[in-house]
C-alpha cells in the first residue's frame, strides 16, 4: 500500500521541524513528508499539502496543473511545557509578541488571552511592520522560535518554541489521509493529557499567583506607608502603590532596577551592606520629608534583601501647618518690625544694623540685655525681616514656667499621655513654630532636664509629643533670649555650657537705655503716639529722664509715660509731677566731678575703679557680690578690712549698694557715672 506523503511548506526550517516532530507523534513513520526547504521539491503523488499559512507559501504551487492534492492550513497551538516560562510573569508585564507577520503575532496573542494569560500586556511585532512600538514600555519579548527577529536591545526573551499543529490539524490529516482517529487515539491521549495538565496547572497557577498577588497587593497597597523591598543583589522587586504615589515613580518602570537608579537618595547601602537594620532616619527627597525605616528580611537564616518602609511627613506637616495657621489667627503673629524700633542714637542704629544682617541667616540668634531693653521686639523684627516671615513666631517666656508644664508646651503631648490629655493629643510649641521662629524668652530660667530637651530638638531637628512615639521634623529658627549673666550660670552649674554654645551662634547685645539716653526724647514720642497721648515734654524734664539709671529700661520709660499720662492735667508734665525716686536721683555734674576729687585725693583712685569695675561685670546678675567674691576678683592686692573701709567710702558717696544679710554689693547708676570719670 502507498505510503501517504505530505508536503510541508513553512517559511523557517526550524517550523517544518516541529510540524514533522508534530505528524510522527501521531502518525508515526507512516506518513512520508516532503519540504520547500529540500529542494528539487518533487511534486509529483502528494496527498495532502499542509502550509502554514505564512507568506501565501503554497499559491504557486497549488496553481501547478500537475497537483491535485488538497491544501490544508495549519492551526496552530502551541507548545504547553513550554508555557510553564509564563508564569514567572507578574501581572501587567509588558510583552513583546515577536512573529514573522503580523497577523500571526495578533494570532498568537489572541490564543495566550484565551489560555488565560489576559494578565500580561500584550504588544504584537514584526520586522516588516510599519511603526514600530516604543521599546522602553517593554518587559519581555516573547516568541515562537524566531529569537533572530527579536529586537536587540531586548534584555529578556522567552522563546515558546515554535508553535504546533493544533489538534484541529491533526484530525483534519488523519481524515484526508483515511486515517482512523482510532489508530491516532493512543497518540492524541498523550497529547490531550499534556493539554490537560498544562491547561490544569496554568488555570490553578495563574489563578492562584493571580489571586495571591492581588491579594498581598491589596495588603500592601492598603498600607499607608511606602514599602519596597530591595533584594540581595540590590535589585527592586516590590514597589507598592504608596510608594510609587509618595515619589512620583510608576512602580511597574522601578520594579527590576537597581535602587541606586530609582531611589539612590535612600540610605539602602547600608543596610544592604550590613544586613542589619537601620533605626528610624529622615531625610529630604525632591523636597518631601521622608521618614524610613529599614528591616533585614531572613529566609531560613539567608539575608534576602532589605524591607525599606518609609513615609512622607510633609503632608504631616502640611496639618500641622493648618493647625499653626489657626493659631496664628489666633495671634501666633508678630506686631513689631525694625520701623517699629524707636530710637535714633549711634548705639541702637548700630544694634539695628547688626540685627537686620543676623535676620538673614538661618543661624540661632541670642539676644542678651537687661530686663525691658526690648529684647523681644528684637526678636520679633528679625523674624519679620527673615525669609520666614510668613511663618508664625511663637514666643515661649520660660521665667516662672514649672518643669512638666514646659515640657508638655515646649514639645505637646499625644493623646492618652497623661490624666486630662485632650482627645487627638496637642501639639507643642515647636511643632507651632513649624516654618517660623520660636523666641526661647528668659532661657536663663529654663529648669535643667529642659534645656537637655531644648538641646536634643535643636540639634536632631525633630520633636517627639510627649506619651507619644510619633517623631514630628522641625523645621524652625530659634531665637533665645536672656537677661542674665550665662557664663556665671554655667560656672554655677545652672546653666547647660553645650546649650549655651549651641545659642550663643549669634549674639546680639541690647544696650540698657542708661547707655543711650539720647533715645529717650524718640521714645517718649513714640509711645505718646502709639497711646493717643497729647503731651509735650519740656527740656528739664526730659534732662532729669536723661540723668535717670533706668533699671527698667524702655519698659519703665512706657510704664512712666502711662502714669504721666494719668496724673498731669496740663498741656506737659514738669518735674513736680516726676515720682521722687527719679529726681532724687538727678546728680549734676558738679556734684559728680566733687566725688571724683574726693576718690583722688584719698590717693586710692586705682582700687576704687577696680572695685566699681568688678561690681559692672556683675551688673546682670540679680544678686550683688558678696566680699570675698569680690576680693578674690581683684587683682590689686587688699585685704579684708582695707576693701570694707573702700567699699563704706564708696557707699557714701551713693556710688554702691550695700545689701543687709547675704544680698552682696551692687553698683549704682551714679557709681557708674563716676566710673567714667575716674
Ligand atoms: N526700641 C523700642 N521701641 C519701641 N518700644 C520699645 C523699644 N524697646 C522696648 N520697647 C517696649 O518696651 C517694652 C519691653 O520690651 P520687651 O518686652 O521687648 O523687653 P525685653 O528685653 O524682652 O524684656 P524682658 O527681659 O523683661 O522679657 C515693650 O512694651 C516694648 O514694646
Amino acid at each position: 500500500m502507498k505510503r501517504p506523503v505530505i508536503l510541508i511548506l513553512t517559511k523557517e526550517i526550524g517550523l517544518y521541524n516541529t510540524f514533522r516532530d508534530n505528524i510522527r507523534d501521531i502518525f508515526g513513520s507512516y506518513i512520508q513528508l516532503r519540504s520547500n526547504h529540500f529542494p528539487p521539491v518533487d511534486l509529483g503523488g502528494l496527498d495532502l499539502i499542509l502550509s502554514s499559512g505564512t507568506d501565501n507559501l503554497h499559491e504557486d504551487i497549488v496553481e501547478t496543473s500537475e497537483v491535485t492534492a488538497p491544501l490544508l492550513i495549519a492551526n496552530r497551538s502551541i507548545d504547553f511545557n513550554r508555557l510553564e516560562m509564563l508564569f514567572e510573569l507578574s501581572e501587567g508585564t509588558r510583552c513583546l509578541l515577536v512573529s514573522n507577520a503580523m497577523d500571526v503575532a495578533y494570532e498568537s496573542i489572541a490564543m495566550l488571552e484565551r489560555l488565560g494569560f489576559d494578565y500580561l500586556r500584550f504588544t504584537p511585532y514584526s520586522p516588516d511592520m510599519i511603526e514600530l512600538p516604543d521599546m522602553n514600555d517593554i518587559d519581555v519579548a516573547i516568541t515562537h522560535g524566531l529569537v533572530d527577529l527579536v529586537p536587540e536591545n531586548m534584555d529578556r526573551v522567552i522563546d515558546l518554541g515554535n508553535r504546533s499543529l493544533d489538534l484541529s490539524t491533526l484530525f483534519e490529516i488523519a481524515k484526508v489521509l483515511g486515517q482512523t482517529l482510532h489508530q491516532a487515539n493512543h497518540m492524541t491521549m498523550d497529547y490531550v493529557r499534556n493539554f490537560v495538565r498544562i491547561g490544569r496547572e496554568l488555570v490553578t497557577a495563574s489563578q492562584n499567583e493571580h489571586d495571591m498577588n492581588t491579594y498581598l497587593e491589596a495588603i500592601l497597597d492598603a498600607v499607608q506607608e511606602g514599602v519596597i523591598f530591595v533584594n540581595q543583589e540590590g535589585e527592586i522587586t516590590l514597589f507598592n502603590q504608596e510608594a510609587s504615589a509618595i515619589l512620583g515613580i510608576d512602580a511597574q518602570a522601578a520594579l527590576g532596577e537597581s535602587w541606586t537608579e530609582v531611589v539612590s537618595a535612600f540610605p539602602i547601602k547600608q543596610a544592604i551592606q550590613a544586613e542589619e537594620s537601620v533605626p528610624r532616619q529622615t531625610f529630604k527627597v525632591q523636597g518631601l520629608h521622608l521618614v524610613t525605616k529599614m528591616n533585614p528580611l531572613r529566609l531560613n537564616g539567608t539575608f534576602s534583601g532589605i524591607i525599606v518602609t518609609f513615609q512622607d511627613v510633609t503632608h504631616v506637616q502640611q496639618l500641622e501647618q493648618e493647625i499653626r495657621r489657626k493659631k496664628t489667627e489666633a495671634g501666633l503673629t508678630t506686631k513689631y518690625t525694625f520701623a517699629d524700633n524707636a530710637g535714633d542714637s549711634n548705639l541702637m542704629a548700630q544694634t539695628r544694623q547688626t540685627a537686620k544682617k543676623l535676620a538673614r541667616s538661618a543661624y540661632t540668634v541670642f539676644i542678651k540685655g537687661e530686663s525691658g531693653t526690648g529684647k523681644e521686639i528684637f526678636a520679633q523684627a528679625i523674624h519679620e525681616h527673615s525669609f520666614r516671615c510668613r511663618g508664625p513666631f511663637v514666643a515661649v517666656n520660660f521665667a516662672g514656667i514649672t518643669q512638666s508644664l514646659a515640657e508638655s508646651e515646649l514639645f505637646g503631648y499625644a493623646e492618652g499621655a497623661f490624666t486630662g490629655a485632650i482627645r487627638g493629643g496637642k501639639p507643642g510649641l515647636f511643632e507651632l513654630a513649624q516654618n517660623g521662629t520660636i523666641f526661647l524668652d528668659e532661657i536663663g530660667d529654663a529648669p535643667l532636664n529642659i534645656q537637655a530637651a531644648i538641646l536634643r530638638v535643636l540639634q536632631e531637628k525633630e520633636v517627639m509629643r510627649v506619651g507619644g512615639n510619633t517623631i514630628v521634623p522641625t523645621n524652625v529658627r530659634v531665637i533665645a533670649a536672656t537677661n542674665k549673666n550665662l557664663e556665671h550660670m554655667i560656672t554655677e552649674g545652672t546653666f547647660r555650657e553645650d546649650l549655651f554654645y549651641r545659642l550663643n551662634q549669634l549674639p546680639l547685645e541690647i544696650p540698657p537705655l542708661r547707655d543711650r539716653t539720647e533715645d529717650i526724647s524718640a521714645l517718649i514720642d513714640y509711645f505718646l503716639e502709639q497711646k493717643r497721648i497729647q503731651m509735650t515734654f519740656p527740656p528739664d524734664v526730659i534732662e532729669t529722664l536723661s540723668a535717670y539709671h533706668w533699671p527698667g529700661n524702655v519698659r519703665e520709660l512706657e510704664g512712666l509715660i502711662t502714669y504721666l499720662s494719668v496724673i498731669v492735667d496740663g498741656p506737659g508734665p514738669t518735674l513736680d509731677d516726676l515720682p521722687g525716686y527719679i529726681k532724687e536721683e538727678n546728680v549734676s555734674s558738679a556734684e559728680l566731678n566733687r566725688i571724683v576729687n574726693l576718690l583722688e585725693n584719698t590717693g586710692d583712685k586705682p582700687v576704687f575703679k577696680e572695685i566699681l569695675q568688678c561690681l559692672v561685670l556683675n551688673q546682670n546678675t540679680d544678686r550683688g557680690i558678696g566680699r570675698h567674691t569680690l576680693k578674690s576678683m581683684m587683682t590689686t592686692p587688699i585685704s579684708e578690712g582695707q576693701l570694707r573701709t573702700k567699699l563704706d567710702t564708696l557707699k557714701r558717696c551713693a556710688c554702691i549698694q550695700i545689701g543687709i544679710k547675704k544680698q552682696g554689693t551692687k553698683i549704682t547708676r551714679q557709681g557708674r557715672h563716676i566710673l567714667e570719670r575716674l
